[in-house]
C-alpha cells in the first residue's frame, strides 16, 4: 500500500464519522459481510447482490452527475463527473466479471426484481438530487464512497490480503489505494462545502450522512435475505 495523506482530524467528516461509529460496527458484523470475509457467502446471495448493485450504481451515478451540474467550481465538478463515470464503467465492469463467472444470462438478470431496499436507496439519492441543497446532496452521497472503502479495507486486513479469496476482485477494488484517494477527495470536498454552510445546513448534512449510512446497512442486509416485495403475491399480472 502506498502512502496516503492523513485525513483532517476535525471538520464535518470527522464528526459525521464519529456520529455513525456504532452503525459502522454493525455493518461489519452483518451476516453478509461476515460471510463475505470468511469466503462462505453463497454464489446465489452474491449474485443477487451484484444484480441489485448494478442497478444501484445507476442511481448513484445520477446523483453524482446532478451534484456535478450544481457545482460552480470546475475542479469539483470534474471530480464528481469522473466519479459518476467510474461508478458506471469501473464498478460495473467488476460486476460484469462476476456475471460472466457465474454464467448469469440476460434473461436471468432481467428476472430479478429490483428489491424494495435498492429502490428506496436509489430513490433517496435521486430525491436529494432534486430537492435538497448541494451540501446536503454531497453528504448523502459520501457514505457510498466511504463505507465501501471502510468495509473493503477491513475485509482485506481480515483475510491477510485476500489472495485466492473467492471474492478477491471485489475486496481489492474497495480496499485499493486508488479508491481510497477518491474517498479522500470526496471528504475534502464535503469538508470544504460544510465549512462554507450555515449551522442548520450542516445539521441537515449530518442527517443525510446518517441516512446514507443506514441505507448501506440495509442494502447488505436486504441482499443477504434476497429481499423481495411482500406484496408480490397480490399482483394481478
Ligand atoms: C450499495 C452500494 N454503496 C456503495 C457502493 C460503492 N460505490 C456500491 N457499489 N454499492
Amino acid at each position: 500500500m502506498s502512502e496516503l495523506p492523513d485525513p483532517p482530524a476535525d471538520g464535518f467528516c470527522a464528526e459525521a464519522w464519529a456520529r455513525t461509529a456504532r452503525l459502522r460496527e454493525a455493518i461489519l458484523k452483518l451476516p453478509f459481510n461476515e460471510a463475505l470475509t470468511d469466503g462462505s457467502l453463497s454464489r446465489e446471495v452474491f449474485a443477487f447482490y451484484i444484480v441489485q448493485d448494478a442497478r444501484y450504481l445507476v442511481g448513484f451515478a445520477q446523483a453524482l452527475s446532478a451534484a456535478a451540474t450544481r457545482s460552480d467550481d470546475a475542479d469539483d465538478a470534474a471530480f464528481l463527473a469522473a466519479a459518476a463515470n467510474a461508478a458506471l464503467l469501473e464498478e460495473r465492469r467488476l460486476h460484469a466479471g462476476y456475471v460472466e463467472e457465474f454464467g448469469l444470462t440476460d434473461a436471468e438478470i432481467a428476472g430479478v426484481e429490483t428489491s424494495p431496499t435498492c429502490l428506496a436507496y436509489t430513490s433517496y439519492l435521486r430525491a436529494c438530487a432534486l430537492t435538497e441543497s448541494y451540501p446536503v446532496l454531497l453528504a448523502a452521497i459520501l457514505p457510498c464512497f466511504w463505507v465501501y472503502q471502510h468495509v473493503g479495507t477491513a475485509i482485506l486486513e481480515a483475510t491477510g490480503g485476500a489472495e485466492g479469496h473467492p471474492y478477491e476482485a471485489w475486496i481489492k477494488t474497495y480496499a485499493d489505494d486508488e479508491f481510497a484517494r477518491g474517498v479522500l477527495a470526496a471528504r475534502d470536498l464535503v469538508d470544504k462545502v460544510a465549512a462554507n454552510s450555515d449551522e442548520s445546513t450542516r445539521e441537515r448534512m449530518h442527517e443525510a450522512f446518517l441516512r446514507g449510512t443506514e441505507y448501506e446497512w440495509m442494502f447488505w442486509d436486504s441482499a443477504w435475505r434476497r429481499e423481495s416485495w411482500p406484496t408480490a403475491e397480490f399482483r394481478d399480472r
